[in-house]
């Protein structure tokens, strides 16, 4: 599957460069993309007494009196709803002047009974929030229940951030065309958009060596070849060493369902930094997982010197006491030559939100671990209020600047998870599902992504396969999902990922 995802603009770009490599113009794309949309109507809708295309006055709607003419042509009984003549001499005033349906108002627009809506109003080319006669049409059609096909996107749905600008209607399917924009994958528009078509209009994956796409959907072919593999001579500590930090007596279940989770990924060794006054619990929890009693900074450091390991979870659980924060920002500036990654979540977010110009510094200095954040909304608020309150920027481009400003990676998750490198590298999740939103789900993800660090790969590539393993588990199992389960549903997964047979 093709996985790279494409900004509004950037498909512009891609349009402009297959025009000029032929062999499409502007009018053969509009053409079969029209083509591709009709397609799809008769093919899901085929039964539909009669359709009513929507047209807008850009491009969107060229390529909908494409689908009128070819819908017409088919037999179908086909009614346009314009809401406004495009512009003289475009491909789209091309596209009306071969439609055989003389349109009338968009004010006059009424879904029929048994009849299927195609929304040509506006696509990629979405410049402001829908009102009037646009946003009263959706409306309409909302209220009748009829189904909607939708050209490029909902109209009123933002490509670039999944944003509703004013109105949008809730298509049953999309038709997009060349790849996806960020709008199909972000919430809400993902939702809005029904089951999400890509059509080939003929651009040439070509054009993607001149774009350099930097965005993509979280599928496995984006980070397989780095997925650790044990050597076959390999020892458990060459697996990897993961150290998970455990708070006290009365909060220890997150750390534990962390250093499962990062087990259970293939880490090796792992070991639970626990207060004394929290051994004898854990201790009672735990088999494979080994304990080490740390209650101080001192003694934390201590052990990675001993140990060294290549990822430690830190927040799960931990407390939000100041001599915590003192001891995570310690561990921000620690030398990277004695713990390779930190994974920071949960209480650690507070922690950085509540002392941020400190952590920030630390992050910054030379030689220090990997950082792999993993905020859910209500903690990147907390941490970045001021991305947050920034209206303009999409879920993407929080995440993207707060890797930025963290020189880290960041997951920011929900259910449409998006994953940001420090170098702009970004991923969209898309194989989640709600049963994923229980407690501790988190703490799970979080010691998968410590699992695959301490195991050798990279921090962008860890965090994207640790959140589509985690989207797959919870999707895979459904219905009763606690976290608890998480872990010991990620070995068959795994085997799939290796292209290991059967038995192996
Ligand atoms: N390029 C190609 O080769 C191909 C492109 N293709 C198709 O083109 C689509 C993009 O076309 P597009 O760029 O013309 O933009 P489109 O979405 O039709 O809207 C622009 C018009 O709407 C207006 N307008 C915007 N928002 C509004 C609002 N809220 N309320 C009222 N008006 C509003 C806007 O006005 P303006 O901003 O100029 O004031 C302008 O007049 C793309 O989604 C795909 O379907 C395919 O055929 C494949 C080949
Ligand atoms: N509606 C949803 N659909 C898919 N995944 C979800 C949904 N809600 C939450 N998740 C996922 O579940 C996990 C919840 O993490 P978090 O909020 O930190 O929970 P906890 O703190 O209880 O461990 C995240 O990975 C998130 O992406
Ligand atoms: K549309």
């Amino acid at each position: 599957m093709s996985h790279e995802i494409l900004t509004p603009t950037e498909m512009g770009e891609a349009d402009r460069l297959a025009i000029a490599a032929g062999p499409f113009d502007g009018m053969g794309l509009m053409r079969r993309a029209g083509a591709a949309v009709a397609a799809a109507v008769l093919e899901r809708f085929g039964g539909a007494e009669a359709a009513d295309i929507l047209c807008g006055p850009g491009n969107n709607g060229g390529d909908g009196y494409v689908v009128a003419r070819l819908l017409h042509e088919a037999g179908v009984p086909v009614r346009v709803w314009s809401l406004g003549a495009p512009r003289q001499g475009s491909d789209a005033a091309i596209a009306a002047a071969e439609c055989p349906v003389t349109p009338k108002p968009l004010s006059d627009f009424a879904p029929a009974p048994a009849s299927v809506v195609v929304d040509a109003l506006f696509g990629a080319g979405l410049s402001k929030a829908l009102d009037g006669d646009a946003a009263a049409a959706i409306e309409r059609c909302s209220r009748a229940g009829a189904p909607v096909v939708a050209v490029d996107l909902p109209s009123g749905v933002s490509g670039a951030s999944g944003k509703v600008l004013g109105a949008a209607p809730r298509a049953t399917m999309t038709v997009t065309f060349f790849r996806r924009k960020p709008g199909h994958l972000l919430y809400p528009g993902r939702a809005l958009c029904g089951e999400t078509i890509v059509a080939d209009i003929g651009i040439g994956a070509a054009v993607l060596e001149t774009i350099r796409p930097a965005c993509f959907q979280n599928v496995p072919a984006l980070w397989r070849e780095r997925f650790p593999r044990p050597g076959a001579a390999s020892h458990k500590y060459a697996r990897g060493h993961v150290g998970v930090l455990s708070g006290g007596p009365t909060s220890t279940g997150a750390a534990r369902l962390s250093a499962m989770a990062a087990a259970r990924a293939g880490a090796g060794a792992v070991t639970l930094l626990s207060p004394g006054g929290a051994l004898q619990v854990n201790a009672a929890h735990l088999t494979s997982i080994m304990l080490r009693r740390a209650d101080t900074a001192g003694e934390i450091a201590q052990w990675l010197d001993e140990r060294r390991p290549g990822a430690l979870v830190a927040g799960p659980g931990l407390g939000l006491q100041d001599e915590v924060g003192d001891m995570l920002l310690s561990l921000a500036g620690i030398d990277g030559g004695e713990l390779g990654n930190v994974v920071f979540d949960a209480d650690a977010l507070t922690h950085l939100s509540r002392r941020r110009e400190e952590f920030l510094a630390a992050f910054q200095m030379p030689g220090t671990p990997q950082r792999v954040l993993t905020p859910h909304e209500g903690e990147f608020a907390r941490v970045f209020p001021e991305l947050l309150a920034d209206d303009g920027l999409s879920k993407l481009d929080r995440a993207r600047r707060a890797a930025a400003l963290t020189g880290g990676t960041v997951i920011l998750k929900g259910p449409d998870t998006v994953i940001a490198g420090p170098d702009g590298r970004a991923a969209i999740n898309a194989n989640a599902a709600p049963w994923l939103a229980t407690a501790g789900s988190g703490d799970v993800l979080a010691g998968i992504c410590a699992g695959l660090l301490a195991q050798g790969m990279p921090p962008f590539e860890a965090a994207c396969a640790a959140a589509w393993l985690h989207g797959e588990a919870g999707s895979r199992f459904g219905p009763g999902l606690i976290a608890e389960d998480l872990p010991g549903l990620l070995p068959p997964i795994l085997r799939e990922i290796s292209d290991l047979p059967e038995g192996r």
